[in-house]
């Protein structure tokens, strides 16, 4: 078995991929924190031949769970911002400042699709751009939904958007302050989303597919307007490809990887910008 790990700032997740087959066994997810106990809520290390780790995580905790892995695995695999890898050329003036599950979701984003707009929609919601030919230019980082609420300080963090709610009904003005708190963030994170989108189209001359992942990429996928897909295991696949393992892997595929969206034409994103700029 192959243990992926993709340690963020607030959750860890993991998931057990069958290295003969590339079928994804088992998933969980834990609060990130500096001790790993093995138990009911990690995975039986016993079956695991080799590790792959995507960490945000403060250093000590990933030195922790590397220093624990290494005990165990015969092969533990950290990935880290580079300069170049896989096509991609990192726009970072210090590469290595790249949040890692930024530079691995760029890399899958690439891999699958060429160009593309990669959205990590976590405890931060990071938008990154990588050009047809593997350019990325850097990106975007905004506070993400829980975030933002829990900045308010209004007593509303407890009460979550409900992951099944409808678009329409999160763009409604708020009677009451959960659903204006709710409804607001909901709001800054896709209209930022859309805009950011639009305005690095245009000032790069190019419509780019767009792919979402993150904790909170179904509800926000709602409410964005452009054409994109939903990728849970986009980091994953950042891991995949950064170190392939399986036969699978090695020819190029990525598990869960979506359908390519179709991005919508230029002139109909530049319209767009013109129109919300009249406005
Ligand atoms: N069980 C859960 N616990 C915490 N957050 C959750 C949970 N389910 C969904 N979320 C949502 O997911 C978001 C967290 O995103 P995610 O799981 O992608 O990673 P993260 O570790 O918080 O972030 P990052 O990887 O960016 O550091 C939160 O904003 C929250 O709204
Ligand atoms: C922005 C986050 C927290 C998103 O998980 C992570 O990618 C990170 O810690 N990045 C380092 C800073 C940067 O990417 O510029
Ligand atoms: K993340």
């Amino acid at each position: 078995m192959i243990l992926d790990l993709d340690i963020g700032n607030t959750l860890s997740k993991w998931r057990l991929k069958d290295a003969d087959s590339s079928e994804i066994r088992s998933r969980g997810a834990v609060w990130t924190r500096e001790e790993w106990r093995p138990g009911a809520d990690i995975p039986d290390l016993d079956v695991v031949e080799a590790v792959r780790i995507s960490s945000v995580a403060r250093a000590a905790v990933l030195d922790e769970t590397v220093g624990l892995l290494r005990r165990r695995v015969r092969h533990v695999h950290v990935a880290r911002s580079t300069a170049e890898a896989l096509g991609v050329v990192n726009g970072y003036a210090e590469p290595g400042r790249l949040g890692v599950d930024r530079w691995l979701g760029a890399l899958a984003g690439y891999q699958l699709a060429g160009g593309c707009c990669a959205v990590d929609c976590g405890s931060a919601i990071t938008i990154d751009f990588v050009l047809p030919g593997g350019q990325h230019l850097g990106g975007f980082i905004v506070p993400g939904l829980r975030l933002m609420k829990e900045s308010l300080k209004l007593g509303t963090r407890n009460v979550a958007i409900d992951p099944e709610s409808e678009a329409d009904e999160l763009l409604e003005p708020g009677r009451r302050t959960v659903d204006a708190v709710n409804h607001g963030i909901y709001m800054a994170a896709v209209s930022a989303i859309n805009r950011i989108y639009s305005e690095v189209c245009d000032q790069e001359g190019v419509a780019l597919p767009m792919l979402l992942t993150g904790g909170d990429a179904r509800v926000i996928s709602r409410g964005v307007q452009v054409p994109h897909a939903v990728w849970p295991d986009m980091v994953y696949g950042g891991l995949e490809a950064r170190f392939p393992l399986t036969l699978a892997e090695r020819a190029g595929k990525m598990a869960g990887a979506p359908r390519v969206p179709d991005p919508v034409s230029l002139e109909k994103i530049r319209a767009g910008l013109a129109f919300s700029m009249l406005l």
